[in-house]
């Protein structure tokens, strides 16, 4: 189901051929000191939102900070709240350009997620929204404490369990939103925290 190869100078390249999804992951796409450097900076130097969500029609803040950024129209309504992009900080637009040539996308928008320690998480979802049209690429950049990953197939409930490390970089393609859900689960055992940088192409305006 796996083959790795080399891939230029961003470490050993796994493809993933799932049902209904393809995966492409680089372990260690960027170098631990870089990846390191990058944590500190993004950590000290964006402007961090708890924002609260509405879940069964309740307002709760979620379990991480996040940051919306990307180019001007580049609004993203999630769950039930739309956010406006702030604008380009030049470490992530630096970032998104080179994942970008890695990906052969046109990644114009990042969601930021950052993880305080193995309590904060993210639950089972898609990025599905409609702004990202059909079967939409989302590229997947991690830093700092290593979290799971989990996958599973909304109708065969096939799972599937990646590591993201430090530095590791995930492409998701093919149908994979419309079929699968992801999270990152609770880990106990993390004490440190991870920045995540998920990386999307907004096709067209929200309104
Ligand atoms: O933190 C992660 O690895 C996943 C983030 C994610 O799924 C998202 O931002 O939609
Ligand atoms: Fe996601």
């Amino acid at each position: 189901m796996t083959r790795a190869h080399q891939s230029d100078n961003h470490g050993s390249l796994q493809h993933f051929v799932l049902p209904d999804a393809e995966l492409l992951f680089w372990p260690e796409w960027l170098p631990q000191a870089q990846a390191e450097r990058c944590y500190q900076q993004l950590a000290h130097e964006l402007n961090w939102q708890q924002p609260a969500i509405k879940i069964f029609g309740k307002a709760v803040l979620i379990p991480r900070q996040q940051v919306w950024m990307g180019d001007p129209h580049c609004s993203y309504k999630y769950s039930g709240v739309l956010f406006e992009p702030e604008p380009w900080h030049p470490l992530v637009k630096q970032l998104t350009d080179r994942v970008n040539q890695a990906c052969q996308s046109q990644f114009n928008s990042v969601l930021l997620n950052w993880y305080a320690d193995g309590q904060q998480h993210m639950g089972w979802h898609s990025d599905d929204e409609p702004e990202l049209g059909n079967n939409p690429h989302i590229a997947s950049l991690s830093l700092g404490q290593k979290r799971f990953f989990d996958l599973k197939h909304k109708s065969l409930g096939t799972q599937l369990k990646l590591e993201l490390g430090q530095g590791s970089l995930l492409l998701m393609t093919g149908p994979c939103q419309a079929n699968w859900l992801h999270r990152v689960p609770k880990m106990a055992a993390a004490t440190e925290g991870r920045i995540n940088l998920t990386f999307r192409e907004i096709k067209q305006k929200t309104t």
